[in-house]
């Protein structure tokens, strides 16, 4: 089968501006595949640059130099250069992203949250607002917390909402930083069954998880990223980044 995304001899680095110009050089020459259905893991230290990659592939960062592109039946789209209003509907219906932390947004209930990139794509609201209730349920997100903003929820609460709004959009592309970071392990058991059913309907996904035993059972293959990345700071202002 055809890769979904390829990214090739990719680079990035940062220029802390604050920091007199301190330039850090995080990712040199990454190239990576991903099919269909497939998940690949990445591995690595920390700070070793991998949600540094999720990030450029969701379009939060530039990339320095490189290629990331993503193959559709009518040609490849070159991600690199995407002019900013193109982003929208590239998140909307083809990359999902389950990130670190939840993005509160005030007086918006947890349920409105996991509903909203159904709704974003004109979902009928009845059918969104079952789909999101299945997911919170299935994530044991207690009943009574689904009309509250999820702004005072616990950490691993907050987490589960986050996971419920990333797998409800069924993106093809999902990128999932360490989504089972605080859960316990009847919530793991769940994000790994959300995981393996993704998979069977040909979601690609690109993870960063640091719980042994979850990776090895959603992980169809290891990115170790030490033979990929090397991360340097050298003092050189006025570089560009
Ligand atoms: N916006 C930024 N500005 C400056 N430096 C950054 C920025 N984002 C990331 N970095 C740096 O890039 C390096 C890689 O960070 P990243 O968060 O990608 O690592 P990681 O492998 O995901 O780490 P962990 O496993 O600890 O989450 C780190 O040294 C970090 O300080």
């Amino acid at each position: 089968m055809n890769a979904l995304l390829t990214v090739e001899n990719l680079h990035k680095g940062f220029v802390l501006h604050g920091q007199g110009g301190t330039a850090l050089e995080v990712m040199h020459d990454l190239s990576l595949e991903l099919r269909a259905g497939e998940c690949l893991v990445l591995a690595g230290r920390s700070g070793i640059g991998k949600s540094t990659l999720l990030k450029m592939l969701y379009g939060n960062y530039l990339a320095r130099r490189g290629s990331i592109r993503l193959h559709f039946s009518d040609g490849p789209l070159e991600l690199t250069d995407l002019p900013a209003h193109a982003w929208h509907p590239l998140r909307r219906d083809v990359i999902g992203y389950v990130s670190q932390f939840l993005r509160v947004v005030p007086r918006v209930s947890a349920v409105e949250v996991v509903m909203e990139p159904l709704l974003a794509r004109g979902a009928d609201a009845w059918d969104a607002r079952t789909k999101a209730e299945t997911l919170l349920s299935r994530l044991n997100l207690p009943e009574r917390l689904w009309q509250l903003p999820p702004g005072t929820f616990s950490g691993g609460e907050q987490q589960r909402v986050n996971i419920a709004r990333g797998f409800i959009g069924e993106h093809p592309l999902l990128l999932l930083d360490e989504p089972t970071a605080s859960l316990d392990a009847a919530n793991r058991a769940e994000v790994v069954a959300l995981i393996h059913e993704a998979k069977a309907r040909g979601t690609a996904m690109l993870g960063i998880f640091h719980d042994e035993d979850v990776r090895s059972q959603v992980a169809d293959r290891l990115l170790p990223l030490d033979d990929h990345l090397m991360a340097k700071t050298t003092h050189f202002p006025g570089q560009p980044s």
